[in-house]
C-alpha cells in the first residue's frame, strides 16, 4: 500500500498554516498572538513587540530582467514594514537574510542593499542582523520585522463588530496593472531586441509593482486623531481575499459598495487596455500594501475629510455573507480570488 499524498494545492496556503497551526503548542504568556495575524504579538514591559516575517523569492515575486536590484531591496524591507503598519505599530528594527547564486557579484549585493538601506532610512529602522548563504536557485530575501506599540493600540483582524466602518486607504489594483505591463514589455523585448520598452506611459503603475510604499503615514495620522481601528490588516492577496480574512477572524459579514472602491485613473485605463475589468483588479490584485481596516462609527467624522481614506463598506452579521453590491445597485456574493500560492 502506498502512503497517502495530500498536494498543497488541495488545501492551498492558508489551509497549509492552519494545519501546521494545529501542532504548534504556545508556551509563554507572553505570546499575546501567534500564527494567525500579520505580525505576532510579544508581551515586553509596558509595551508590546511585534514580529513579522516575508520572503522574497526570484522567480515567484521579482523578475530581475525588469526589477531594478536597488527596487527589490526596497520592496523586501517595504512589505515587512506594510505588516507592522497593519497591526497598528510603529517598526523599530529589521533583519535581513539573503541567500546568493554566483550570478551575483559584490557591486550587485551593495545594489540590492542601497534599497534595503534607503527603506531603513525611510521607514527610520535599524538594521540589526541577518544571514547570508549560497543559493542554488537565483536571489532569495528574507527580512524580519519587529515594532513596538502600547498593548491596547495593536489592531487584530478579530476586532471588527457590525456596523463597523470598512476602510480602505489609497487606490488598489495598480501593482497588479503593473505587473502586467512590465511582462508584455519583457515579452516583446524578448521577441526582438532591438524594441525599446515603452514605459512612461506607465509610471505610476510600474511604481506600484516595483517600488511600494507601506502606509506608516497613515499610522501616524491614527494616532494624531486618537483613532484605533477596530480590525485591521495590509491588502497583499488582494482586497477580497482580506475581507474574507477580516470576516474569519471577527466572525462578521460584510457589504461594500463597486461605486466607492478607490482606483486611480491610470490603473483604470491601463486595466481597459489590457483588457482587464479594472473592478475585479481592485477586487483581486494583490500587492498594493495599501490598509485595510475598520472603525466604530464614533470615529466616522475624525476621518471623514481624509483625502486618503476611502469608505468602502460596513460590517454585517457572519449569517449576513459577505457582498458587493454593483453599481446597478445588485448584491452579488464577494468572491476570495485572491493571488495564489498553490
Ligand atoms: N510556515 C509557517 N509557519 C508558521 N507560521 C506561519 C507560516 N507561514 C505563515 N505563517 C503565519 O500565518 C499567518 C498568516 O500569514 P500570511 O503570510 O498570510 O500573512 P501576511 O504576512 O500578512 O501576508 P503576506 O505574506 O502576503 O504579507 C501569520 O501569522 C504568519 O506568521
Ligand atoms: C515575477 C512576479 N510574478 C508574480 C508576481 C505577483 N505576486 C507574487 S507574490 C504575490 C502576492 C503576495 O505574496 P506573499 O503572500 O508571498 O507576500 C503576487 C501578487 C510578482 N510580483 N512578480
Ligand atoms: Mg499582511
Amino acid at each position: 500500500m502506498s502512503e497517502k499524498r495530500t498536494e498543497i494545492s488541495e488545501i492551498g496556503e492558508f489551509g497549509l498554516i492552519d494545519h501546521l497551526n494545529e501542532k504548534i503548542k504556545i508556551r509563554h504568556t507572553s505570546t499575546l498572538k501567534g500564527i494567525g495575524d500579520d505580525a505576532a504579538v510579544i508581551e515586553s514591559g509596558d509595551h508590546v513587540k511585534v514580529v513579522t516575517t516575508d520572503l522574497l523569492l526570484e522567480g515567484v515575486h521579482f523578475d530581475l530582467s525588469y526589477a531594478p536590484l536597488t527596487h527589490v531591496g526596497f520592496k523586501a524591507v517595504a512589505v515587512n514594514i506594510s505588516d507592522v503598519a497593519a497591526m497598528n505599530a510603529i517598526p523599530k528594527q529589521i533583519t535581513v537574510s539573503i541567500a546568493l547564486s554566483n550570478r551575483f557579484s559584490v557591486e550587485a549585493v551593495d545594489a540590492l542593499y542601497s534599497g534595503i538601506n534607503a527603506a531603513a532610512d525611510h521607514y527610520g529602522v535599524d538594521v540589526v542582523g541577518g544571514d547570508t548563504t549560497a543559493s542554488r536557485s537565483g536571489l532569495v530575501i528574507s527580512v524580519t520585522a519587529i515594532g513596538e506599540a502600547k498593548k491596547e493600540q495593536i489592531a487584530y483582524r478579530s476586532g471588527a463588530k457590525e456596523n463597523d466602518i470598512i476602510c480602505v486607504t489609497g487606490d488598489l489594483g495598480g501593482a497588479l496593472v503593473g505587473l502586467q505591463i512590465l511582462e508584455r514589455e519583457k515579452q516583446v523585448f524578448m521577441s526582438n531586441p532591438d524594441m525599446k520598452p515603452e514605459l512612461e506611459k506607465y509610471q505610476i503603475v510600474t511604481a506600484r509593482q516595483l517600488r511600494p510604499e507601506a502606509r506608516m503615514d497613515i499610522i501616524h495620522e491614527l494616532r494624531e486623531l486618537e483613532v484605533i481601528p477596530t480590525s485591521m490588516m495590509d491588502i497583499s492577496d488582494g482586497l477580497a481575499s482580506e475581507l474574507f480574512h477580516i470576516c474569519k477572524a471577527s466572525k462578521v459579514g460584510v457589504t461594500i459598495y463597486e461605486d466607492k472602491l478607490p482606483i486611480d485613473k491610470q490603473t483604470y485605463d491601463t486595466a481597459v487596455e489590457l483588457g482587464l475589468d479594472p473592478i475585479t483588479c481592485v477586487l483581486n490584485g494583490g500587492e498594493d500594501y495599501e490598509l485595510l481596516f475598520t472603525i466604530d462609527q464614533k470615529d466616522f467624522l475624525k476621518l471623514e475629510k481624509h483625502p486618503d481614506i476611502h469608505f468602502i463598506g460596513h460590517v454585517t452579521k457572519e449569517e449576513d455573507g459577505k457582498y458587493l453590491v454593483t453599481k446597478s445597485g445588485t448584491a452579488a456574493q464577494l468572491k476570495a480570488q485572491g493571488w495564489k500560492h498553490f
